[in-house]
Formats: structure tokens, sequence, C-alpha cells
């Protein structure tokens, strides 16, 4: 069975990775997702310029009954040196992305000058979703801001950049999205970040489960999979044929792989289901897809790619 995908010159030998900020905030993490035999490729966590410690715990929770999690860890990370000396110094086959999510547009301009200055030759993410700095919003849904940030990128910046988008809720907003992205040059788009703000309350306690924002945090897994599929689909439909798409949000099986793949998506990130789960998720999730495709009497995924049906 032929699992592989390409996004421009970087080809993936497996279409699964991390999602950023699930197994990749350390060396020791980022070489753990390297080094299975069933990832495509590897994510570090967003990088600001600065370490940051992040937001105050808890800050992460698993909802009872596989429904999910709820997270606000608010960009804990080792700082963008730390990760730039990783990428630089790391030996590997297998593509690398690096992500950065600055708290300005300053700051995401200061680090992707610094990434086409340097000698990385992986992909970069530009993470305009993240919902849990407080005070800051999630970039993406200003659309004017959104179109203004990759302008000034692009001025610039020649190496295979994409962005981390959160989700959209509205016909409307899928349309303004993909006629701003189609301007650009962009080697893909990932989505789903978190469903930014949602907020569990603790039964035994009435509490709410994390401790920033007053218990308002994103939300993945199971209960943001309809809503995954639907941002894969839509921008696929949308966007230009080479912007490739990286599918996150809800995977916890290999039927769930597969229903992004039908969407559209080129490669799948696992974020909760490996936080949960461990490094094994993504051989099990593999062998899953596999037996899903052969099934169905596919081959290689490329023919699977894209194929939902809907009803005439
Ligand atoms: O972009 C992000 N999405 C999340 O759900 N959480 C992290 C974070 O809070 O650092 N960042």
């Amino acid at each position: 069975m032929q699992l592989t995908a390409n996004i421009q010159n970087y080809h993936f030998d497996h279409i699964l990775l991390n999602a950023a900020g699930v197994m990749c905030q350390t060396t020791t993490e980022l070489d753990t997702v390297l080094a299975s035999d069933y990832t495509g490729a590897v994510v570090t966590k967003s990088a600001t310029p600065a370490l940051r410690a992040g937001n105050p715990e808890p800050r992460y929770y698993e909802i009872p009954n596989h429904l999910g999690t709820i997270n606000s860890m608010g960009l804990p990370n080792a700082g963008f040196d730390y990760y730039m000396s990783y990428v630089s110094e790391k030996q590997t086959t297998k593509p690398i992305f690096f992500s950065v999510a600055g708290l300005s547009k300053q700051d995401n301009l200061d680090m992707l000058h610094q990434l086409q200055d340097s000698k990385f030759n992986g992909l970069v993410e530009l993470n305009l979703s993240c919902p849990n700095v407080p005070g800051k919003p999630q970039t993406a849904y200003d659309f004017e801001t959104t179109e203004q940030i990759l302008s000034e990128v692009f001025t610039f910046f020649t190496k295979p950049l994409g962005v981390k988008l959160p989700p959209y809720f509205d016909i409307a907003h899928f349309d303004m999205i993909a006629n701003i992205l189609n301007k650009f040059p962009l080697a893909f788009v990932n989505t789903i970040n978190s469903i930014g703000n949602g907020l569990v309350i603790d039964e035994d306690t009435d509490t709410v489960v994390i401790k920033p924002k007053s218990g308002f945090g994103g939300v993945g897994g199971p209960l943001v999979k309809a809503t995954a599929l639907a941002n894969v689909r839509a921008l696929r439909q949308r966007l230009n044929s080479s912007i490739k798409i990286i599918g996150t949000g809800g995977v916890t099986t290999g039927r769930d792989v597969y229903e992004h793949i039908l969407c559209g998506a080129d490669l799948v990130e696992v974020g909760s289901q490996l936080a949960i789960e461990g490094i094994g998720v993504f051989e099990r999730l593999e062998k899953e897809l596999a037996d899903i495709l052969t099934e169905k009497g596919y081959t290689i995924l490329d023919d699977a790619r894209g194929q939902l049906k809907t009803i005439s």
C-alpha cells in the first residue's frame, strides 16, 4: 500500500505526523516523533522569539468518555533559537516543519527573516491561530491583518511556507480566507487548530478544569472532527491546487485519517490522541488506514484523496 504524499519538492513516505504543540517541545520529544517508522515528518512546538513558560497550570485536561481535550498552554516553548539549533544540527531524511507563533506581526517577521537567512531546508508553519494567549486574538479571524502579514512575509520569504488556521464556521468565511490565501505562493495550509475558547466543567466539583482565562481553552479530539473535516473539505474546494492541505483535528482512528483524505488532506496530523496514547498511535493509525484502503480496493492513497461523495 503506497501511503505517501508530496508538498512541493518534499516527499513524505508516511502521511502522519504530530500536531504542533504535542510531543514536540523538547529535542527528546522531536527525536521520538522523527524516529517513528510511521511518521512522515515532525512539526516543532510553535516558537516565540524568547523562551516562554506559558500559562499557569492546570492548563491541559483530557475530557472523560474519550470526548477530547481542552488546553490553554499559552505557547510554552524553549524559544526560537532552541528550535533553530535543533533543525540546524538534525540529520534526518524526514522533512521538518518549523512552527512559529509570534505575539506580534514584528515577532513573526523577525523569526521568518532569521529562517529565510538560515540554512534551514525544511518547511515553515506560520501559526496564525493560537487561541490561548490572554488578550491576544486568533490572528486568522482578522482577514485584513492576515492578508497584510502575508503580503509583508512574501516580500522576502522564499522558502516553503504554510499557515496554521483556526476553524471557520461560516461559508462566507471559507470564501474570504481562501480568496486571501490564493493570492500568495503558499506551500500548504494546515487546518484546523483547536476550537478556541471552549469550556469544560468538572461534574464532581462544578468547577472549570483549567486555570487560565477562567477555564476557557482550545478544544481538540473527537469533539472537533466534524468541524475539522468541513474545514479541510471547504479549503480544498477553494484553494489553488498548488496549495496542499494538512488536515488536523479529531483523529483517533484510521477511519478518521481516511475521512480527512476523502476531504482532500495531503498529510494528516494527530494532536489530542497522540498526547493521550503516545507514539504508538502512529503505527495503529497507519495500519487501520491501510486496512480501510485495501477493503475499498485502493492500492495507493492518491486514488482516495478528495473522493468524498455528495448526494445528488
Ligand atoms: O496554537 C495553539 N493551539 C492550542 O490549542 N494550544 C497551543 C498553546 O496554547 O500553546 N497553541
